[in-house]
Protein backbone atom coordinates (compact mmCIF):
# COMPACT_ATOMS: atom_id res chain seq x y z
CA UNK A 1 0.00 0.00 0.00
CA UNK A 2 1.13 3.46 -0.92
CA UNK A 3 1.87 5.35 2.36
CA UNK A 4 0.79 8.91 1.74
CA UNK A 5 2.71 11.42 3.88
CA UNK A 6 1.67 12.85 7.01
CA UNK A 7 1.99 16.42 6.40
CA UNK A 8 -0.37 16.56 3.34
CA UNK A 9 2.28 17.66 1.09
CA UNK A 10 1.00 14.54 -1.45
CA UNK A 11 -2.57 13.76 -2.16
CA UNK A 12 -4.37 11.05 -3.65
CA UNK A 13 -6.37 13.24 -6.38
CA UNK A 14 -8.78 11.59 -8.14
CA UNK A 15 -10.17 14.89 -10.31
CA UNK A 16 -10.39 18.23 -10.73
CA UNK A 17 -12.64 20.33 -11.88
CA UNK A 18 -14.17 24.27 -12.44
CA UNK A 19 -18.13 23.91 -12.30
CA UNK A 20 -20.92 25.24 -10.01
CA UNK A 21 -21.13 24.78 -6.84
CA UNK A 22 -24.91 22.25 -7.09
CA UNK A 23 -25.84 21.30 -3.64
CA UNK A 24 -26.56 23.04 -0.15
CA UNK A 25 -25.98 26.51 0.90
CA UNK A 26 -23.18 27.61 -1.84
CA UNK A 27 -25.11 26.33 -4.34
CA UNK A 28 -25.24 28.36 -8.10
CA UNK A 29 -21.75 29.53 -7.25
CA UNK A 30 -18.41 28.98 -9.33
CA UNK A 31 -16.02 26.62 -7.47
CA UNK A 32 -12.75 24.44 -8.10
CA UNK A 33 -13.54 21.17 -7.18
CA UNK A 34 -10.64 19.06 -6.10
CA UNK A 35 -11.64 15.50 -5.59
CA UNK A 36 -9.41 13.05 -3.38
CA UNK A 37 -9.65 9.57 -3.05
CA UNK A 38 -10.22 6.96 -0.38
CA UNK A 39 -13.15 6.27 1.72
CA UNK A 40 -14.38 3.50 3.77
CA UNK A 41 -17.66 4.87 4.96
CA UNK A 42 -19.65 2.82 2.49
CA UNK A 43 -22.35 4.27 1.67
CA UNK A 44 -24.49 1.47 -0.15
CA UNK A 45 -26.16 4.61 -2.34
CA UNK A 46 -22.73 7.08 -2.90
CA UNK A 47 -22.71 8.60 -6.50
CA UNK A 48 -18.51 8.50 -6.28
CA UNK A 49 -18.01 4.71 -5.68
CA UNK A 50 -15.03 4.98 -8.32
CA UNK A 51 -13.67 7.31 -5.52
CA UNK A 52 -13.29 4.46 -2.42
CA UNK A 53 -10.29 3.19 -3.22
CA UNK A 54 -7.15 5.86 -2.64
CA UNK A 55 -4.89 3.18 -4.49
CA UNK A 56 -6.44 4.06 -7.90
CA UNK A 57 -5.68 7.69 -7.72
CA UNK A 58 -2.40 9.43 -8.02
CA UNK A 59 -0.28 11.37 -5.45
CA UNK A 60 0.11 14.63 -6.37
CA UNK A 61 1.69 17.65 -5.03
CA UNK A 62 -0.49 19.76 -2.82
CA UNK A 63 1.76 22.98 -4.74
CA UNK A 64 0.63 21.38 -8.00
CA UNK A 65 -3.28 21.17 -6.95
CA UNK A 66 -2.78 24.91 -5.62
CA UNK A 67 -1.49 26.51 -8.71
CA UNK A 68 -4.46 24.68 -10.63
CA UNK A 69 -6.62 25.79 -8.85
CA UNK A 70 -5.52 29.87 -8.50
CA UNK A 71 -5.55 29.54 -12.59
CA UNK A 72 -9.56 30.10 -12.55
CA UNK A 73 -11.58 33.72 -11.80
CA UNK A 74 -13.72 31.96 -8.94
CA UNK A 75 -11.76 32.07 -6.27
CA UNK A 76 -13.54 29.15 -3.82
CA UNK A 77 -12.30 25.53 -4.09
CA UNK A 78 -14.44 22.32 -2.80
CA UNK A 79 -12.79 19.77 -1.41
CA UNK A 80 -14.71 16.96 -1.59
CA UNK A 81 -13.94 12.86 -2.39
CA UNK A 82 -13.94 10.47 -1.24
CA UNK A 83 -13.50 11.21 2.20
CA UNK A 84 -11.22 14.31 2.13
CA UNK A 85 -10.87 14.62 5.86
CA UNK A 86 -8.67 11.07 5.86
CA UNK A 87 -5.91 13.59 5.06
CA UNK A 88 -4.10 15.94 6.97
CA UNK A 89 -5.82 18.71 4.80
CA UNK A 90 -3.37 21.71 7.02
CA UNK A 91 -0.74 22.43 3.94
CA UNK A 92 -3.71 22.39 0.82
CA UNK A 93 -5.88 24.96 2.52
CA UNK A 94 -3.03 27.22 3.86
CA UNK A 95 -2.10 27.47 0.17
CA UNK A 96 -5.34 28.07 -0.99
CA UNK A 97 -6.06 30.82 1.97
CA UNK A 98 -2.40 32.28 0.53
CA UNK A 99 -3.40 32.69 -2.81
CA UNK A 100 -7.10 34.07 -1.60
CA UNK A 101 -8.65 30.90 -2.64
CA UNK A 102 -11.79 30.22 -0.09
CA UNK A 103 -11.78 26.78 0.93
CA UNK A 104 -14.71 24.85 1.51
CA UNK A 105 -15.01 21.23 2.50
CA UNK A 106 -17.51 18.17 1.69
CA UNK A 107 -17.50 15.90 4.20
CA UNK A 108 -19.10 12.86 6.86
CA UNK A 109 -17.24 13.81 9.57
CA UNK A 110 -15.96 10.71 10.21
CA UNK A 111 -12.40 11.46 10.01
CA UNK A 112 -10.89 13.75 12.56
CA UNK A 113 -10.96 17.71 11.44
CA UNK A 114 -7.62 19.41 9.76
CA UNK A 115 -7.51 22.02 7.59
CA UNK A 116 -8.51 25.82 7.62
CA UNK A 117 -12.05 25.99 6.40
CA UNK A 118 -14.25 29.19 5.45
CA UNK A 119 -17.36 26.53 4.76
CA UNK A 120 -17.89 22.95 6.04
CA UNK A 121 -20.62 21.39 5.13
CA UNK A 122 -21.49 18.02 7.11
CA UNK A 123 -23.37 15.65 5.48
CA UNK A 124 -23.05 12.41 8.60
CA UNK A 125 -23.67 9.02 7.97
CA UNK A 126 -25.24 6.05 9.46
CA UNK A 127 -22.82 4.22 8.31
CA UNK A 128 -19.80 5.66 10.15
CA UNK A 129 -21.23 7.88 12.56
CA UNK A 130 -19.09 11.65 12.49
CA UNK A 131 -16.84 12.28 15.12
CA UNK A 132 -18.53 14.90 17.53
CA UNK A 133 -16.05 18.03 17.44
CA UNK A 134 -16.86 18.38 14.09
CA UNK A 135 -20.75 19.03 14.32
CA UNK A 136 -20.32 22.94 16.04
CA UNK A 137 -18.44 23.44 13.12
CA UNK A 138 -20.52 22.83 10.55
CA UNK A 139 -21.51 25.96 8.31
CA UNK A 140 -24.57 23.71 7.12
CA UNK A 141 -25.71 20.04 7.70
CA UNK A 142 -26.58 18.05 4.56
CA UNK A 143 -28.95 14.58 5.00
CA UNK A 144 -29.30 12.51 2.86
CA UNK A 145 -32.82 11.11 2.82
CA UNK A 146 -33.01 7.78 1.24
CA UNK A 147 -36.21 6.27 3.17
CA UNK A 148 -38.46 8.28 5.85
CA UNK A 149 -36.50 7.12 8.63
CA UNK A 150 -33.97 9.07 7.81
CA UNK A 151 -36.32 12.29 8.25
CA UNK A 152 -36.34 10.90 12.24
CA UNK A 153 -32.56 10.42 12.09
CA UNK A 154 -31.80 13.95 10.74
CA UNK A 155 -32.96 15.52 14.22
CA UNK A 156 -30.72 13.54 16.11
CA UNK A 157 -27.73 15.74 13.93
CA UNK A 158 -29.56 18.81 13.83
CA UNK A 159 -29.59 19.03 17.91
CA UNK A 160 -25.69 18.78 17.58
CA UNK A 161 -24.94 21.96 15.14
CA UNK A 162 -24.51 25.24 16.03
CA UNK A 163 -27.88 27.70 16.14
CA UNK A 164 -26.87 29.10 12.76
CA UNK A 165 -26.07 26.16 11.21
CA UNK A 166 -28.11 25.69 7.92
CA UNK A 167 -30.19 22.89 7.75
CA UNK A 168 -30.78 20.84 4.30
CA UNK A 169 -32.44 17.40 2.88
CA UNK A 170 -31.24 16.17 -0.34
CA UNK A 171 -33.38 13.37 -1.85
CA UNK A 172 -30.67 10.40 -2.55
CA UNK A 173 -30.45 10.41 -6.23
CA UNK A 174 -31.71 7.34 -6.90
CA UNK A 175 -34.69 7.57 -4.94
CA UNK A 176 -35.71 11.04 -5.23
CA UNK A 177 -38.50 10.11 -7.52
CA UNK A 178 -40.26 8.87 -3.79
CA UNK A 179 -38.23 10.41 -1.31
CA UNK A 180 -38.59 14.65 -2.51
CA UNK A 181 -42.69 14.66 -1.89
CA UNK A 182 -41.86 13.10 1.28
CA UNK A 183 -38.97 15.92 2.31
CA UNK A 184 -41.65 18.88 0.69
CA UNK A 185 -44.05 17.69 3.33
CA UNK A 186 -41.41 17.39 6.57
CA UNK A 187 -40.19 20.88 5.27
CA UNK A 188 -43.01 22.56 5.70
CA UNK A 189 -44.11 21.09 8.71
CA UNK A 190 -40.54 21.74 9.97
CA UNK A 191 -39.42 24.77 8.22
CA UNK A 192 -36.08 25.11 10.08
CA UNK A 193 -35.17 22.65 7.43
CA UNK A 194 -34.76 23.53 3.93
CA UNK A 195 -34.83 21.01 0.85
CA UNK A 196 -31.34 20.94 -1.24
CA UNK A 197 -31.00 19.28 -4.95
CA UNK A 198 -28.10 18.20 -6.76
CA UNK A 199 -28.82 20.29 -9.26
CA UNK A 200 -26.04 19.82 -11.42
CA UNK A 201 -27.20 16.98 -12.14
CA UNK A 202 -30.02 18.08 -13.74
CA UNK A 203 -27.84 20.55 -15.32
CA UNK A 204 -26.19 17.83 -17.15
CA UNK A 205 -22.50 19.60 -15.57
CA UNK A 206 -19.50 17.79 -13.27
C1 LIG B 1 -19.60 11.95 -2.70
S1 LIG B 1 -19.68 12.79 -1.15
C2 LIG B 1 -17.96 13.13 -0.82
C3 LIG B 1 -17.72 13.88 0.48
C4 LIG B 1 -17.91 13.07 1.77
N1 LIG B 1 -17.46 11.73 1.67
C5 LIG B 1 -19.37 13.10 2.19
O1 LIG B 1 -20.04 12.08 2.04
O2 LIG B 1 -19.83 14.17 2.64
C6 LIG B 1 -20.28 14.44 -1.61
C7 LIG B 1 -21.70 14.75 -1.23
O3 LIG B 1 -22.57 13.96 -2.04
C8 LIG B 1 -23.59 13.42 -1.23
N2 LIG B 1 -24.07 12.23 -1.92
C9 LIG B 1 -23.34 11.13 -2.23
N3 LIG B 1 -24.09 10.23 -2.90
C10 LIG B 1 -25.32 10.79 -3.05
C11 LIG B 1 -26.53 10.33 -3.64
N4 LIG B 1 -26.63 9.13 -4.23
N5 LIG B 1 -27.60 11.16 -3.61
C12 LIG B 1 -27.52 12.38 -3.00
N6 LIG B 1 -26.42 12.86 -2.42
C13 LIG B 1 -25.32 12.06 -2.43
C14 LIG B 1 -22.87 13.16 0.08
O4 LIG B 1 -23.74 13.00 1.19
C15 LIG B 1 -22.04 14.41 0.22
O5 LIG B 1 -22.81 15.45 0.78
N1 LIG C 1 -21.45 20.51 -9.31
C1 LIG C 1 -21.21 19.71 -8.26
N2 LIG C 1 -21.59 20.11 -7.03
C2 LIG C 1 -21.28 19.29 -6.00
N3 LIG C 1 -21.50 19.53 -4.69
C3 LIG C 1 -20.97 18.51 -3.97
C4 LIG C 1 -20.40 17.58 -4.86
C5 LIG C 1 -19.56 16.46 -4.40
O1 LIG C 1 -19.49 15.44 -5.07
O2 LIG C 1 -18.97 16.61 -3.33
C6 LIG C 1 -20.60 18.08 -6.15
C7 LIG C 1 -20.28 17.64 -7.47
O3 LIG C 1 -19.76 16.54 -7.73
N4 LIG C 1 -20.59 18.51 -8.48
S1 LIG D 1 -18.91 9.07 2.88
FE1 LIG D 1 -19.13 10.24 0.99
S2 LIG D 1 -17.64 9.35 -0.47
FE2 LIG D 1 -17.79 7.95 1.28
S3 LIG D 1 -19.25 6.40 0.60
FE3 LIG D 1 -20.43 7.99 1.71
S4 LIG D 1 -21.09 9.49 0.16
FE4 LIG D 1 -19.49 8.20 -0.77
MG1 LIG E 1 -21.04 14.73 -6.28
Amino acid sequence: MTKVPEDGSLLPLMEEFYTIQGEGYHSGKAAYFIRLGGCDVGCHWCDVKESWDAELHPLTPADQIIENAAKYPGKAVVITGGEPLIYNLDYLTAGLHDRGIKTFIETSGAYPLSGEWDWICLSPKKFKAPLPEIAPKAGELKIIVFNKSDLAWAEKYAGMVSPSCKLYLQPEWSKAGEVTSLIIDYVKENPKWEISLQTHKYLNIP
